[in-house]
């Protein structure tokens, strides 16, 4: 094939992905890659790159800078792109640029079918399904454990469950299904359910694979036409757990194999566990049959991590982080300041902390608001689009069908009571306004009946799955 001819092919298989392949093709790259730099690497240059398609239907890799640009290029880019003429179904030109030159277009473009002569097809590149459990499980179990899942009310529900399915010897619910945005905790949550129930003996076999595992598995199977090994694997354990379950939609013969898998785990009496980044009602899957299974377990949302929650987590992952660099002193005024500002997810608020580390303790430097802000000034930490309670009036009031004035009138009607104490309980959790603040913003309310509105949310999203998955969607809403 000559230059043009390979070029316009490889322009056609970006653009025969859409931007949800696109985004699912990426996590599977990022986390093989995070597994072979390790997660301080990881969460220093990798996890804050994101990718998308620009005009040309070429996959761009943005980096937040040129500094960061130059390191992916010269450190991981041979192997991302590498990595993604495995995973994707199509080889594509792949550009690792910055937001600037993205809108430039100057950055140097290498073709990933050249560097990878057979794009899917290699199959020795992919790794065996059980060499890649192995390898996972080792990492998983000694990282993610109950223990160091810190709970608040944001996954109050999630744990419970968890915690019940680890420890049943027959499946209370099944199969459960965990679903929420990214970096709240899922695939922490599988692997800590994956260790306790190994570690009570009560289930011989727990398998834990992502989707992107099952997939590779399944399809090196076929490719060898030998698809009986595959089954045996994934469907002789007590107890099988899979992440990432939108990994899997859209591609017909794995849903069937899937499907067949969790059907017969289920009638054989087998704890079946799943994650995703949504409900079983919004997956694309290709079979109803398959969302019906999934839908017809324990649905259970996990929403993003409130202030309190977030220092939590922060506390600990600084606990862990002391086991490698025994030093590490953060004062209570900065992990304040961090928990506050990084709000978008335990893994954003995780990869913040691992670049003050490698900035400070690693340079034998002291952690201060300077350090901080420093190392803060470096990062793609979004800058989160700040959320105000006229945001969460207007998003609230919408979302319910009534007006802003409705929520902040005097009016006790039911339909108009949970909505204001919704909104009262996310200005609380999403914005830094004090309670008197947000009591006068809610017409002129005492502080008192915020905490009540508050207390009331939080107390109910443990047992409410109806309120816990409005308080999620508007969430969702306000983080656009
Ligand atoms: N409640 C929590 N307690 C402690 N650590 C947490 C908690 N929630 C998330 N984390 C940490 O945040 C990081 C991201 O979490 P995890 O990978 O489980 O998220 P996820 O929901 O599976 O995200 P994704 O959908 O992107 O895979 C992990 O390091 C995890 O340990």
């Amino acid at each position: 094939m000559g230059y043009s001819q390979d070029a316009t092919a490889r322009r056609d298989g970006a653009a025969m992905m859409d931007s949800s392949s696109i985004v699912a093709v990426w996590r599977a790259v990022r986390a093989r890659l995070r597994e072979e730099c390790g997660d301080l690497v990881y969460a220093a240059e990798i996890a804050r790159l994101r990718v998308e398609l620009d005009a040309a239907g070429r996959v761009c890799v943005i980096c937040p800078n040129e500094f960061g640009r130059s390191w992916v290029e010269d450190n991981v880019g041979m192997r991302l792109r590498a990595l993604w003429a495995n995973v994707a179904e199509h080889a594509c030109d792949i550009l690792i640029c910055t937001e600037k030159t993205l809108t430039s277009q100057k950055s140097q473009t290498v073709s990933v079918a050249a560097l990878s002569a057979g794009g899917v097809s290699d199959t020795a590149a992919l790794p065996l399904v059980e060499d890649t459990i192995e390898a996972s499980e080792a990492k998983r179990e000694a990282r993610f454990t109950f223990d160091t899942f810190m709970v608040g009310s944001a996954n109050m529900m999630a744990a419970t469950a968890a915690r019940a399915v680890a420890s049943a010897e027959a499946p209370p619910f099944n199969p459960v299904f965990f679903h929420g945005d990214y970096g709240v905790g899922k695939s922490h949550l599988l692997a800590a359910i994956a260790h306790a129930a190994s570690l009570s003996g009560k289930r011989k076999k727990v398998l834990y694979l992502t989707a992107e595992e099952f997939l590779n598995g399944f399809q090196s199977a076929l490719r060898a036409r030998d698809v009986q090994p595959f089954k045996d694997l994934v469907r002789d354990c007590d107890m099988l757990l899979i992440d990432d379950v939108h990994f899997i939609c859209g591609k017909p013969r794995t849903e069937d194999e899937f499907l067949q898998t969790v059907t017969s785990l289920i009638s054989a009496e087998k704890q079946v566990v799943l994650a995703s980044h949504c409900a079983p009602s919004q997956l694309s899957v290709s079979d109803d049959r398959l969302r019906n299974v999934l839908a017809g377990g324990f649905n259970c949302p996990l929403q993003g991590p409130d202030l309190d929650l977030r220092r939590k987590i922060l506390d600990c992952k600084i606990a862990q982080a002391r086991n490698h660099c025994p030093d590490l002193d953060v004062p209570e005024t900065v992990r304040d300041f961090l928990a506050a500002r990084v709000t978008s997810s335990a893994r954003e608020l995780e990869g913040v902390l691992n670049n003050i580390i490698v900035r400070t303790a690693y340079m034998n430097r002291p952690v201060t608001m300077e350090t901080v802000e420093e190392a803060l000034g470096e990062l793609p930490v979004k800058a989160e689009r700040r959320i105000t309670v006229d945001d969460i009036q207007k998003t609230a009031a919408s979302y319910f069908s009534i007006t802003v004035d409705d929520l902040i009138s005097k009016r006790r009607t039911k339909a108009v009571v949970r909505p204001r104490h919704i909104a009262m309980y996310l200005a609380k959790t999403m914005t830094t306004r004090s309670l008197p603040d947000i009591g006068r913003r809610f017409g002129g309310r005492d502080h008192s009946t915020v905490i009540h509105a508050v207390n009331k949310i939080t107390e109910t999203l443990t047992s409410d799955a109806v309120l816990a998955e409005d308080v999620e969607a508007l969430r969702r809403r306000l983080r656009g």
